[in-house]
């Protein structure tokens, strides 16, 4: 793949819930390391996009490429096996397992000759995932529920950056979260674009999206506004967009 290539495209996405719209027309290139935000009021269709990325919904018509490749996901676990991972603002973490065992959730390691799990290389292979992206917890054999909500959100972002290898898609990360919480969860996603992976991101903080993202999509009403290099716009713009009033 040349460093040009989009990762991700999406051209003319179209999805219908019986007479409801939720997405029109929509188009998007993402390209590695690239960060790209998708705002706009509730009902936009933030989440039927993010969802059709991730394998939950078919669209309804449009094309979906992965490194130039027309593809499609006949379920969540179909985008997975392609290198696409979602953070959800419910984190889907196992509250009363370690940590290890929720980096490894549905894709235990086993070892032979009877299958048993491997917990040893799972609790290092997730401690040395850990220290690199600078997750700051007690350790890998910590049960989710003695985190904070930080501390499990950088949970459910390293595992996601563990078995992406090309896309993830974060929704509201930080929603549940305070401001130092917030910061280091931003410092997380920074580090990942240094992985080189495509990251589209909701979020309904507008400051949030101007310190991490490079560009801006805006969606109303289920229909594209625009996208604008987050350097080149502002907020007023953005507010306006989203709003429909200028
Ligand atoms: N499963 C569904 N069945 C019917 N309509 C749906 C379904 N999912 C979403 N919609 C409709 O599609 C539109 C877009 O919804 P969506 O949840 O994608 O918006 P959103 O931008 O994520 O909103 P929010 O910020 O509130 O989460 C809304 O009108 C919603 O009611």
């Amino acid at each position: 793949m040349t460093a040009e290539q989009n990762v991700l495209s999406l051209t003319n996405i179209h999805k219908a819930f019986g007479g409801v719209v939720a997405i029109q027309d929509f188009s998007l290139n993402l390209k590695a390391g690239e960060v790209v935000a998708l705002v706009g009021d509730n009902g936009a269709g933030k989440s039927t996009l993010i969802k059709i990325v991730s394998g939950v919904y078919t669209p309804t018509s449009g094309s979906i490429e992965l490194d130039g490749e027309e593809t499609s996901f006949s379920d969540a676990s179909s985008a997975r096996s392609k290198g696409i991972e979602v953070v959800y603002q419910d984190l889907a973490l196992a509250d009363q397992q370690p940590v290890f065992m929720n980096m490894f959730l549905g894709r235990e390691l086993t070892k032979p000759p009877f299958g048993l799990l491997d917990k040893d290389r799972m609790r290092r292979e997730s401690q040395e995932l850990v220290d690199e992206l600078d997750v700051r917890i007690p350790s890998a054999s910590s049960t989710i529920s003695q985190l904070s909500g930080g501390q499990r959100q950088g949970i459910a972002i390293a595992r996601a950056t563990h078995w992406a290898s090309k896309l993830i898609l974060l929704d509201e990360p930080t929603a549940a979260l305070g401001v130092a919480e917030t910061a280091r969860v931003e410092d997380l996603i920074e580090n990942l674009k240094k992985k080189n992976l495509a990251i589209l991101i909701i979020s309904h903080s507008l400051d949030q999206v101007f310190r991490l993202s490079d560009r801006i999509c805006v969606l109303r009403r289920g229909q594209q506004i625009g996208i604008r290099e987050t350097a080149k716009t502002d907020k007023n713009e953005i507010v306006s967009m989203i709003t429909g009033v200028a």
